[in-house]
């Protein structure tokens, strides 16, 4: 029978992209292996991963979380471009001049964050609250933290041969809030809690098709496309990206393959969502198989890119070498 949908196309933003549907499985299904195998995103329905959650509201985490500072970014708009700090320092000359961070992080305790959700008008700052799970937050959560389904999860650890746990980001945004079109180099199990996300997946390969800034930027495995006002002048091939959709709800689990690019927006007129994903290190590489995986082509190119900077200072030195070395030669 058809599901009820708790949302409807109105919600979405709109984008000039070609979306095909990303697959919904049951937990139970075998193929879900094969999806994980093989590196393919897909939503696995009925985990229970997070079932000790469901009952996570604001009212709730506020009387539970402790009253720690949480990190809560915020935006002059709907967009939460992620950027390294770090990398601000050392971008070199020029770009560290022209850089203008999109989103300011500051601590806030839960109660102010909720207070100022509930008065929050058009005009004002976005939030977007972003704390790892870990025991400063109240024995209660922790109690919810401890019932999730370890024993599920862990088996696909397990039986993918993934690298150790390295966070699980508890996120609470709010409705319309977008984090624009990017990369992590982890296999993520994305899980939600409460409200609807809509995810756009793109595969590694499209690494062309998205553009993404140069390494040493601060917007590192960000896309430089914008994908409300796309400039098809600087950025061509973008007309040939083709994503994959998913808008997951209350108890589904997406698979985000390690290096595949995502797009995730919470849904307008949705209310706040709450999220919880769980990132894991790549696996051991192993014996190097051929031909390579275009994911271990991103990685080499990284690399090229990391080591291209290092040796010659200057980034803008970086293109003229590169079209010297293939040009004529490898074209
Ligand atoms: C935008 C924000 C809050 C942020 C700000 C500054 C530094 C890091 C991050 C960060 C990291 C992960 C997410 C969750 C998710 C996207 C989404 O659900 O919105 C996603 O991309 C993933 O799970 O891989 C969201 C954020
Ligand atoms: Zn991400």
């Amino acid at each position: 029978m058809a599901e009820k949908r708790c949302w409807d196309q109105s919600q979405l933003r709109k984008y000039d992209i070609p979306l095909d549907e990303i697959p919904r499985l049951s937990v139970r299904d075998p193929r879900v292996d094969e999806f994980i195998a093989e590196n393919k995103p897909v939503v696995i329905t009925d985990t229970k991963l997070v079932a000790s959650a469901e009952r996570w509201d604001l009212d709730y985490l506020e009387q539970n979380m402790g009253n720690g500072d949480f990190s809560v970014f915020l935006s002059r708009n709907h967009k939460f471009k992620y950027f390294d700090d770090k990398k601000i320092a050392h971008a070199s000359g020029d770009s560290r001049l022209d850089f203008t961070p999109p989103t300011r992080r500051v601590d806030m305790k839960l109660p102010d964050f909720t207070r100022r959700l509930r008065q929050w008008r058009r005009g004002d700052e976005r939030m977007y609250l972003q704390q790892a799970l870990n025991n400063t937050v109240g024995p209660a959560i922790v109690q919810d933290f401890l019932n999730f389904r370890w024993d599920w999860i862990n088996s696909k650890q397990r039986t993918h041969s993934w690298g150790p746990l390295t966070s699980n980001l508890l996120l609470i945004a709010m409705e319309g809030n977008v984090t624009p079109c990017h990369y992590d180099e982890q296999q993520n199990f994305f899980a939600e809690v409460r409200g609807y996300k809509r995810c756009i997946l793109f595969p590694p390969e499209q690494f062309e098709c998205l553009y993404p800034h140069p390494v040493y930027h601060p917007h590192d495995r960000q896309s430089q496309v914008d994908f409300e006002r796309p400039d098809y002048a600087r950025f061509p091939k973008f007309r040939e990206a083709r994503g994959q959709e998913a808008i997951v709800g209350p108890g589904d689990v997406l698979y985000i393959p390690i290096y595949w690019w995502h797009h995730i927006e919470s849904l307008m007129r949705g209310g706040y969502t709450i999220s919880v994903n769980f990132w894991y290190k790549a696996g051991p590489t192993g014996q190097i198989v051929y031909p390579l995986k275009d994911h271990q082509k991103v990685a080499i190119m990284r690399n090229v890119e990391k080591m291209l900077v290092e040796a010659l200072q200057d980034p803008h030195e970086v293109g003229p070498l590169l079209r010297a070395l293939v040009l004529g030669r490898y074209t």
